[in-house]
């Protein structure tokens, strides 16, 4: 029955869809993190690259006072309230003028828990481009430029990777499409799918306090978690059950995303993939031993989930989160 329940909500945030949160299995020591607040205590911002067939890039030329005249992809702060979807559709109506449709998530990135751009490959779907004439405070106007030959100033090179892995994505999908699931959360967490290998064997991390389940680790606000990033809070729950110094963790990427946005819900949870493995050398067929009672390896025995986790696995099928 738990490994039914188990195998389900795997099976669920492979598909990238996910559950709500119920609670978490790691948290900063001290207070329990305050629920986060967009303009209060978290900013969320949403990018969108739009592609064409002709291989070219929509651009904003920026209003703002301390970058006016920079070229950049369309982007900004999310409003309360607002779903991630909703933000980008606004964000690129104010500044491009057209109405879009987010393809799917093409990259997660974080400043610390409290700063995260969410970046969108996204396609329009209606409107008409902004010129000149419609200048106002949201952008100058916006133009489709050449991949190759985008205009200057811009406002930040990080557009450039951007763009390059949008192209990527177009020429050879390393993931499925992923849209972020509207699911309430109070917290900036994350949803361990934390993975040993052996042979063609998969094991997954179950938290055990209660029903069985994948672990989620919430992320501190305060400074410390600020600068160690959402990582920190990774390595903080597997601190918790595993020996780690004898261990290799690697962050792989993002299966989903999770966000409501409505009635003060304003929390986020990443469900990430992640591997565990041993550092020294040598056929290691049994994970690593856990520590304490709240947590244990669950041997994957369905055979589609363990193929759909190894394919996940060796194709880095993920979100890239910070790359
Ligand atoms: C925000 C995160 C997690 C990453 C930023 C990645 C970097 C370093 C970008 C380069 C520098 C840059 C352009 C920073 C601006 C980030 C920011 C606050 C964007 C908000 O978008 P705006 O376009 O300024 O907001 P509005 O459109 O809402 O005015
Ligand atoms: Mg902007």
């Amino acid at each position: 029955m738990a490994s039914e329940g188990l195998a389900g909500a795997l099976a669920s945030v492979l598909a990238g869809q996910g559950s709500s949160v119920q609670s978490c299995d790691s948290a900063p020591a001290g207070e329990p993190p305050a629920p986060v607040r967009l303009r209060k205590n978290v900013c969320y911002v949403v990018l969108a690259v739009f592609l064409s067939e002709q291989d070219e890039v929509l651009l904003i030329q920026e209003a703002k006072r301390e970058c006016r005249g920079s070229w950049y992809l369309p982007a900004g702060r999310m409003e309360p309230g607002e779903t991630i979807v909703e933000a980008l559709q606004r964000e690129v109506k104010e500044e491009a003028g057209l109405h879009c449709e987010p393809e799917t998530l093409l990259s997660v990135e974080e400043r610390g828990p409290s700063w995260v751009r969410f970046v969108f490959l996204a396609r329009p779907t209606g409107g008409i481009l902004k010129t000149s004439k419609e200048a106002d405070v949201e952008s100058l106007q916006a133009a489709w430029y050449p991949r190759t030959s985008l205009p200057t100033p811009l406002r930040a090179h990080d557009i450039l990777h951007l763009v390059e892995l949008a192209a990527q994505y177009r020429q050879q999908a390393r993931h499925p499409l992923i849209l972020p699931q509207e699911l309430p959360c109070d917290l900036v967490c994350q949803r361990l799918v934390a993975t040993f290998t052996s042979a063609q064997t998969v094991w997954v991390l179950v938290g055990t306090v209660g029903m069985p389940h994948l672990p989620v680790t919430a992320c501190g606000l305060d400074p410390m978690e600020q600068r160690g990033g959402m990582k920190m809070a990774v390595l903080r729950l597997l601190q918790e059950c595993l020996t780690l110094h004898h261990l290799v963790v690697e962050i792989k990427g993002l299966l989903g995303l999770q966000h409501l946005g409505r009635d003060h819900s304003d929390g986020i949870c990443l469900n990430v993939l992640v591997t565990v493995a041993f550092r020294s050398p040598g056929i290691q067929d049994e994970p690593p031993k856990v520590r304490g009672e709240n947590f244990s390896w669950w041997k994957v025995m369905e055979e589609d989930l363990q193929s759909q986790l190894l394919q996940r696995l060796q194709g880095s099928s993920v979100v890239p989160v910070n790359r």
